[in-house]
């Protein structure tokens, strides 16, 4: 079982063999044991101090030692450009994707990129894994984002050069932005979605009237101690840089820090932890009470990407239709389900689906939502046993050309919204 160091953001320091970690120092001439000092900045190295990011590793050998890169040929559905049709403003949504005979990257399925890609710096791509096979001696890394994985169906434990974590789905796991690991799959087959967020690195939320306290809690998201293996002959290294694959042969395992200290680490979070706060009085809230995460763009609370969930909680709104309300959002939509149903929809958008409702597309609950909500009898009633989430982003998401071939597309997902009696005004 990996060990775990509590905050988020915090200045952690670990180390797993006892003397390896410098004190006082960050680079001394000679670092403990021959160790190799190096720092990994997920930030501009004059961003705000309280935007800085940046960890130092103590490692058996540095990174730097590597022959070049060349063109990786597997994992044919992950990052393959977006399509050059023009984007239709349709709302669209898929099944659950069939799991591969695949590892946990050649399985990764590029379904929707919003914005221009990672050359940008902005935008979030959503990928769906499917996997039945452990990564064993190769390891990925991506230069183009942070990684926000989510699971859904069975348990991942990820080996990264910060240490291990195992999460399983209800949790969810963070590796940042250049942070090498590979994926074990405990329970033999696993899917989940992973939100890539080429902007600036998530952050909690500010609270504003809330106060000091709620939402996502600081102190639960769990961070790895130092853990390492020494292994040495073939390992490749698959590194996903400005969309595109590559590989190389790095002869020993990127996981290789026995210290390291700094406050730019891969992290895990268990939704249930999340304290989730909604209307004792009337009126359905905007769900950006229910924000997890966000990664701000350059437009004031206007995010590049924000991560938020519909966890199990009490409606007891009076005189109110309590689902999500019809509405158009100068904000683009992307949504999944890890578990359950959501209450907007009462058929269709099952746990492994996923939903894109793009900038100005009018949406919200289905027929049989709607009438549902309007007719029931408004006793305070606990919505349980779900979790949807939604990425939301400034810029318009793409589908893949993938996405919008395969058969787990839904042809008919208009019909949700079709069918609505009409107003009656009076004579
Ligand atoms: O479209 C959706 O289902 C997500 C959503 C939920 C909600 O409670 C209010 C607005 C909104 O976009
Ligand atoms: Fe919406």
């Amino acid at each position: 079982m990996p060990d775990y160091q509590t905050g988020f953001g915090n200045h952690f320091s670990t180390e797993a063999i006892p003397g390896a970690l410098p004190i006082g120092r960050n680079s001394p001439q000679r670092p403990a044991f021959g160790l190799y000092a190096e720092q990994l900045s997920g930030t501009a190295f004059t961003a705000p101090r309280h935007e800085n990011r940046r960890s130092w590793l103590y490692r058996l050998r540095p990174s730097a030692a590597h022959p070049a890169f060349t063109r990786y040929q597997g994992a044919k559905q992950f990052a393959p450009g977006l399509s050059k049709e023009p984007l239709a403003p349709n709302r669209l949504r898929w099944g659950p994707l069939e799991i591969e005979d695949a590892d946990w990257l050649d399985s990764l399925t590029t379904m929707v990129v919003a914005g221009d890609g990672p050359k940008s710096q902005a935008g979030v791509a959503m990928h769906i894994y499917r996997a039945e096979k452990d990564m064993v001696d190769r390891a990925f890394v991506s230069a183009d984002g942070e990684l926000l994985i989510l699971p859904e169906m069975g348990a991942l434990t990820l080996y990264t050069e910060l240490g291990r974590i195992d999460v399983k789905p209800g949790e969810i796991a963070l590796i940042p932005r250049g942070v090498r690991f590979r994926v074990i799959l405990p329970e033999g087959k696993a899917r989940g979605y992973v939100a890539e967020n080429h902007g600036v690195p998530f952050r909690l939320p500010d609270l504003g009237p809330i106060g000091s306290n709620g939402l996502a809690n600081p102190r639960d998201f769990e961070t790895p101690v130092a853990w390492f293996e020494d292994r040495e002959g073939d390992f490749e290294l698959v590194q996903k840089f400005l969309g595109k694959l590559w590989t190389t042969n790095l002869g020993r395992s990127p996981m290789d820090v026995v210290a390291w200290h700094g406050n730019y680490a891969p992290w895990k979070y268990d939704l249930a932890r999340f304290n989730t706060i909604g209307t004792v009085s009337f009126d359905h809230p905007d769900p950006s009470i229910f924000t997890v995460l966000t990664s701000p763009s350059d437009v004031p609370g206007t995010a590049n990407v924000d991560f938020v969930i519909f966890p199990p909680r009490w409606m007891v709104a009076e005189d109110t239709f309590r689902p999500p309300w019809f509405h158009r959002n100068t904000m683009s939509e992307c949504m999944g389900l890890i578990s359950g149903a959501y209450d907007a929809k009462a058929d269709g958008f099952v746990p492994g689906a996923l939903s894109l409702h793009n900038q100005m597309s009018g949406h919200g609950p289905d027929v049989a939502s709607w009438k549902g909500a309007s007719e029931a009898e408004l006793k305070p009633h606990k919505i349980e046993g779900t979790m949807a989430f939604m990425i939301e982003s400034r810029w318009v998401f793409t589908p893949t050309d993938q996405a919008l071939a395969t058969s787990a597309l839904d042809e008919d997902y208009d019909q949700v919204w079709s069918g609505f009696p009409k107003a009656r005004l009076p004579d």
